[in-house]
């Protein structure tokens, strides 16, 4: 892992995060520190627990075990404040069909709290920037898929938060919007800013993150540099490192067996 200095404190820190759903455990003792500046490459296989993780530092879901501190308070306090300094983009873009784009942001805006006709402003500029200045005024039920998800990015970084929990945010970009995202990441995080990026394009989290974790069956399988992890795995890309990690190698044994059954009579 980079070298840190000591006396730099976590935006995040989480010790011996253990989470049961009925009577199975999904997290099974997560112990991380993320400090400012840190792009985290949070990956995973389907099911793994990447979504339990940030959904309970989101303060979406109860009944975990261990301690989980935000910006140095425990989230269980009781203080909610600390959401404000959070921005979320969801896995789905759930937004508000029936709202305009500007209902939708100033709306966001409103519940961080901040003023409506600043916010206002401030949305139809970053819309713009993506070329969504001429649907400000349209409802969201007439976007496509990559629009909403623009929609979703600009709610997220309305209120200048100091940590970002991204889920698959490139998903249904074009190409052009993945190379603004992507170099917005980078820029946000020499400003200082946390990102917590959850993805399954391995080419993109190799690329983006200054640190990769990766969990396996609700543990950290392994956590450094890309750099760091090709050295202790001996291989090559991402991806491969993932499927040594998470021990899986059937890929193409699977495939040849969907084809034989499409196939079938
Ligand atoms: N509300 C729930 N009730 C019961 N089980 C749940 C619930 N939410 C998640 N799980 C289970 O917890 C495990 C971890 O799920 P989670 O959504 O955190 O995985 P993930 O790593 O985000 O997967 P993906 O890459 O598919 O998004 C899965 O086995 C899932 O079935």
């Amino acid at each position: 892992m980079s070298v840190i200095a000591s006396e730099i404190e976590p935006v995040l820190s989480i010790r011996d995060l253990r989470m049961k759903y009925d009577d199975r455990y999904v997290l099974k003792g997560i112990d991380l520190d993320v400090y400012p500046g840190q792009i985290i490459g949070y990956i995973g296989a389907n099911g793994a627990g990447k979504s339990t993780t940030v959904k309970i530092m989101l303060g979406l879901v109860q009944g975990y075990t261990g301690e989980v501190r935000l910006f140095g308070r425990d989230i269980a306090d009781g203080d909610v404040g600390y959401k404000r300094r959070i921005g979320y983009v969801p896995e789905v873009a759930e937004l508000y069909d029936s709202l305009t784009a500007r209902e939708y942001l100033t709306f966001v805006g409103e519940l961080y709290g901040l003023d409506n006709e600043r916010c206002d402003r401030k949305a139809r500029r970053l819309m713009e920037l993506f070329q969504l200045k001429d649907v400000y005024e349209a409802r969201i039920a007439s976007f496509s898929k990559g629009m909403r998800q623009k929609t979703m990015l600009v709610s997220s970084l309305l209120h200048d938060p100091d940590l970002l929990f991204l889920d698959e945010p490139l998903s249904g970009l074009d190409a052009n919007s993945v190379l603004i995202v992507k170099e917005l990441m980078a820029q946000l995080a020499a400003e200082g800013k946390t990102i917590f990026y959850s993805s399954h394009i391995m080419e993109v989290v190799e690329k983006i993150s200054s640190r990769i974790v990766l969990l396996a069956e609700g543990q950290i399988a392994a956590d450094g540099t890309f750099e760091e992890l090709k050295e202790r795995s001996e291989e090559g890309t991402l991806e491969d490192i993932f499927n040594r990690l998470t021990g899986f190698h059937e890929f193409k044994a699977i495939a040849e067996q969907f084809v034989s059954i499409v196939r079938e009579e």
